[in-house]
Parts: C-alpha cells; structure tokens; sequence
C-alpha cells in the first residue's frame, strides 16, 4: 500500500501548524521526517491520523483519506504510535497484546506469535504488568501493539525517546525488519544521524513546511540539517 500526501495543511483550532507538505511512504520504506522542535513533525502524523483538522489530499492506493474518520484510517491500515508509548500500564503485556481485537481468535494467536519473534524479550515479559516494564520494552510493546492491528503503514512518533543507545540500536534494527516484512514506515526520531541509517527517504521540516526532502546520503552531510536546526533556534 502506497500513502501518498499532497498539499497537506493542518494545524489546531483556527491555527495552521504545517503548510503544503508532500510526502511519499511505499511498501517496505522507511521515511524520516527530520526537524527542530516545535517544526511540526507530531502534527503530520496527527492530520494522517486523522485526530486534527486537515486539508489537502492523503491517498491510500486510489482512495482519498483527507474526510475518513480516524477510526475508519486504522481500518484502511495506517496506525500511529503516538510519542509517550501508550500502552496499559495496569495491565499484563498478555493482556496489553490482547486488547486490540483484530476479531478472529486463529489470526490473533499468530500475530502475538509474530510479535514475539520480533520482539522475544515480551515473551519473557508476558505476564508482567506493562508499567513495570523497562522504558525500552514499553517502547517495543507500543509497537507491537501497532502491529498486532496489521498496518500497512506504521506511523511511529520518537520510538527511541529516553533509551539507553544500545537499546535505541536494537529497536531500529527492529523497525528495519518490519520494514523488511512490507510495512511502510513514517518515522520521527530527533537522532538524524541514526534516522538517515535506516531511512530509504528524508523530509526536513522547517517552521510548519518541507525545507528538503531526497535520499539520506543526499540531505546527510550537505549543511541543510544543521541550518534547519539552528535557524529554528536562532
Ligand atoms: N495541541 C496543540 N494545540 C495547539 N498547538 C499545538 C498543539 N500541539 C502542538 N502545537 C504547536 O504546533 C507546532 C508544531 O508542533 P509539533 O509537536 O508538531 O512539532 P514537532 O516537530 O513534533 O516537535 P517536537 O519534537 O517538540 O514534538 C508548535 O508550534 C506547537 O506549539
């Protein structure tokens, strides 16, 4: 499945936060979405999750997403894992795993089963309550909770905030292989350099609009991601 972003515009209230956004993410690519706080990057991924007011066009293959209900685009498949993990922390990583209701018992055993390979460390963690679970195993079970919805496009929001760089390694090895298995993904991770590693394309966002946007060797090293960054601070 092909997401397919056009003149996107949107932002809160009567307040436009992000201008004119193109983006691309196909099957199996990872795309990163790079930029100073503040330039908007959160609010893309909340205008396709369709949770703010938006404008523009956002297609999924052939159909036109811009008027869908949140709801109904976790349907057609594009999931978001919002910054701050969101998962139950009361409840087991079993129970947590189990609270997505895909609707067929069969299918659900093997997409926990499929999650688990991706993730070993939640098997060992199965019966244990999510809020007890280490920063980087909360972070991993936000995902798998994602995945365990089927996404054919997997929105993830700064997975590796507050993780120890070993961890954060192992996690993106892990977004490669869900990447790998089909799965488009839009990533936001403050780490430019280890986001262009693994990214197939990069978009620099600058005060609310795309300031580059190309392959990672061409937008690493060329200057545009320090001056982002510090025109914003400036
Ligand atoms: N709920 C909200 N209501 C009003 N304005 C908001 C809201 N959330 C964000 N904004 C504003 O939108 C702009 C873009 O914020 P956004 O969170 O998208 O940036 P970001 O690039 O994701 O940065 P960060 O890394 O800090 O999350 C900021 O000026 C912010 O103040």
């Amino acid at each position: 499945m092909k997401l397919v972003v056009s003149a996107l515009s949107a932002g809160y209230g009567n307040s436009r936060v992000v201008h004119d956004i193109t983006l691309m993410v196909g099957p199996g690519e990872i795309v990163a979405l790079l930029g100073a706080n503040g330039a908007g990057k959160t609010t893309i991924l909340r205008a396709l999750s369709g949770i703010i007011p938006r404008a523009g066009s956002i297609r999924l293959d052939d159909r036109e997403m811009i008027d869908v209900s949140a709801r109904d685009i976790v349907r057609a498949g594009v999931v978001h894992v919002p910054q701050g993990r969101g998962t139950f922390g009361g409840l087991t990583v079993g129970e947590n795993l189990s609270a997505t209701q895909t609707g067929s018992v069969v299918r659900e055993a093997e997409l926990r089963d499929k999650v688990c390979r991706l993730f070993p460390i939640l098997r060992e963690r199965w019966t244990q309550p999510a809020g007890e679970l280490s920063g980087g195993e909360q972070q991993m079970l936000a995902v798998a909770r994602a995945l365990m919805l089927e996404p054919r496009i997997l929105m993830l929001d700064e997975p590796s905030l507050g993780l120890a760089p070993l961890i954060r390694i192992e996690l993106f090895e892990t977004i490669r292989a869900i990447a790998a298995d089909g799965i488009g993904v839009l990533l936001i991770e403050q780490n430019a350099d280890l986001s262009l590693k693994i990214a197939s394309q990069a978009l620099l966002l600058s005060h609310g609009r795309v300031v580059a946007s190309g392959r990672p060797d061409e937008i690493a090293g060329s200057g545009i991601i320090e001056e982002a960054y510090l025109n914003h601070a400036g």
